[in-house]
């Protein structure tokens, strides 16, 4: 019925394309199934690799898999889309903004050959991670986030709880909170998280500040990974375009677990001469 059936119908397009990617996978290491681990690259040969024998609780192999790549898929896709969309927004109402990560670009990446741009060359751009983590602080992807306790307990703030509580945490109001950010809260500012210590560091804030990877055990898995992603993307855009968004298109959240913008982003970019 409805959206159980539709749900029902996706979840099995889901399924079909990840086990097609994982036969195919399978006939590249033979009939045997084993999987030298020099020949290991990418995520997909690197899962299959670390599961060998493994059955998760389905108790079949190959279902742990299809649903842990699943779970990734899920879990990674929508997250780091809607970090980038804020970004460019937030970037379209800051244009000093934009150039400065432009110059920054430029500086420290130029014209090097952008397939083969690691790890290493991005983290020296601090004001794109800045700019990414101000972003995130302003509109988590993931804006609220409920949890209930194991066993009755009492709250640091002395609220006492039990099992059938239910604690919803906001962490879209956490970001924009004046005893925790500061007065400046509502401000887009890269440069709150340049360190004093150095010019060109990175300031870290602890995890229970700057949720929007939440924090402790269930914390976010693919934090760098996404952040990797979204640097790549931002890169490509900003050293060829000027972002713009359309006159007159209308900006807002909607209504979803994800912090999605209600009508999407629609932008102009302008080639960069
Ligand atoms: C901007 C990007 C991202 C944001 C803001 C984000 C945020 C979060 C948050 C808030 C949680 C906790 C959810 C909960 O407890 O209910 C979480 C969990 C998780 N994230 Fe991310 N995420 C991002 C990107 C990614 C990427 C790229 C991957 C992997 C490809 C990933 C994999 C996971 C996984 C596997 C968990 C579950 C961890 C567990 O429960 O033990 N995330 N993420």
């Amino acid at each position: 019925m409805g959206k159980e059936k539709k749900l029902t119908e996706a979840c099995k397009v889901f399924d079909e394309f990840i086990y097609k990617c994982l036969s195919r996978k399978e006939e590249e290491f033979g009939n045997d199934g084993r999987v030298e681990k020099e020949e290991t690259t990418g995520l997909l040969k690197s899962l299959m690799t670390s599961f060998q024998g493994q059955t998760g609780t389905s108790g079949d192999s190959r279902r742990f898999l299809k649903d842990t790549i699943l779970n990734l898929m899920i879990a990674g896709r929508d997250t780091t889309s809607t970090g980038l969309s804020w970004f460019f927004y937030l970037l379209a109402q800051n244009p000093s903004i934009e150039s400065k990560i432009r110059g920054e670009i430029e500086k420290e990446v130029g014209d090097a050959d952008w397939k083969s741009l690691g790890v290493k060359e991005l983290r020296g751009l601090v004001y794109l991670h800045g700019g990414l983590c101000e972003a995130l602080r302003l509109y988590p992807p993931v804006a609220l986030e409920h949890k209930s306790p194991y066993e009755a307990d009492v709250l640091p703030s002395g609220h006492a709880v039990n099992e059938n509580s239910k604690i919803i945490l906001s962490f879209y109001s956490m970001g924009r909170m004046e005893w925790i950010w500061g007065k400046d809260c509502m401000e887009f500012k890269p440069e709150r998280w340049f360190s004093e210590e150095g010019k060109g560091r990175v300031k870290h804030e602890p995890s229970y500040k700057f949720t929007a990877f939440h924090a402790g055990p269930r914390t976010c898995l693919g934090k760098e990974m996404g952040f990797i992603q979204m640097k790549m993307v931002a890169i490509a855009i900003i050293y060829h375009y000027h972002v713009e968004v359309v006159e007159g298109h209308k900006v807002c959240p909607g209504d979803s677990i994800i912090l999605q913008m209600k009508y999407g982003l629609k932008v102009r970019l302008v080639p960069i001469n």
